[in-house]
């Protein structure tokens, strides 16, 4: 394989991430960040559900999450879809956002498709932050088959961007970004990223 794309490697001068002294403890459920989220909300019927917690080391700012391959997320007969996958990678990532408590979005995900991942299967992945250079965030990520030891089936490199809250309510469509604001839970939950909302 031929490496990653330049912007995925952090400057020499990137700092060791650091898990924020609030973060959420070693092994806690970290629940969904917003109710209708494709990759973790639980009012998305064809959602992942996808349930991540915050990794036991408490050095790392690391995550394990647990997505269950349903027939809704087919590619190919019987097969998950590539792009499913690469979202499960990606909401996995996003979840580290609860252990920096900053927020951060997505700019670049560069995935490994390794083995295919059948209908059925318990994807078991693991995210770490890996270093951080003022808002650039560089993170990594697998998912395994067959138990959390099991082969490596997806990987992913990624790099997420820190933005301020009003990233979503400049951007996104007025009636979610309304109806979040009205929801006291989403801005208890907005309130643990550290922003104001
Ligand atoms: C409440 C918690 C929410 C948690 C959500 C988790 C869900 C899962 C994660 C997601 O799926 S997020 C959704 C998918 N991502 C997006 O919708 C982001 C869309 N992109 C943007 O909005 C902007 O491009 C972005 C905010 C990422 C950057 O725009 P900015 O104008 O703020 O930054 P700027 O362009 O000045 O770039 C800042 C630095 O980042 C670098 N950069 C930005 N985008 C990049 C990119 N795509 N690839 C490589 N480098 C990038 C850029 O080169 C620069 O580096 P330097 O500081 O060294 O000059």
């Amino acid at each position: 394989m031929s490496g990653r794309t330049p912007s995925l490697t952090p400057p020499d001068d990137a700092a060791r991430p650091v898990r924020h002294p609030e973060a959420p403890a070693p092994g806690e459920l970290l629940g969904a960040h917003y109710e209708h989220c494709f990759g973790c909300g639980h009012g998305q019927p064809h959602g992942l559900h996808l349930e991540a917690r915050a990794g036991d080391d408490p050095d790392a700012v690391a995550i394990t999450a647990e997505f269950t391959v349903k027939p809704e997320h087919q590619g190919a007969p019987g097969l998950a879809h590539g792009g499913v996958l690469a979202t499960a990678l990606d909401e996995t990532l996003g979840s580290l956002n609860w252990l920096l408590r900053v927020i951060a979005v997505t700019g670049r995900l560069e995935t490994d498709f390794v083995r295919p991942v059948p209908v059925g299967t318990v994807l078991h992945l693991d995210a770490e932050v890996t270093a951080v250079a003022g808002r650039k965030i560089y993170s990594t990520a697998t998912g395994r088959i067959g138990g959390p030891d099991g082969p490596v089936a997806v990987r992913a490199d990624a790099l997420f961007i820190e933005v301020k809250v009003d990233h979503f309510i400049e951007n996104g469509r007025p009636e979610e970004i309304k109806a979040a604001m009205d929801d006291p839970d989403q801005v208890r939950r907005a309130r643990a990223f550290e922003v104001n909302p």
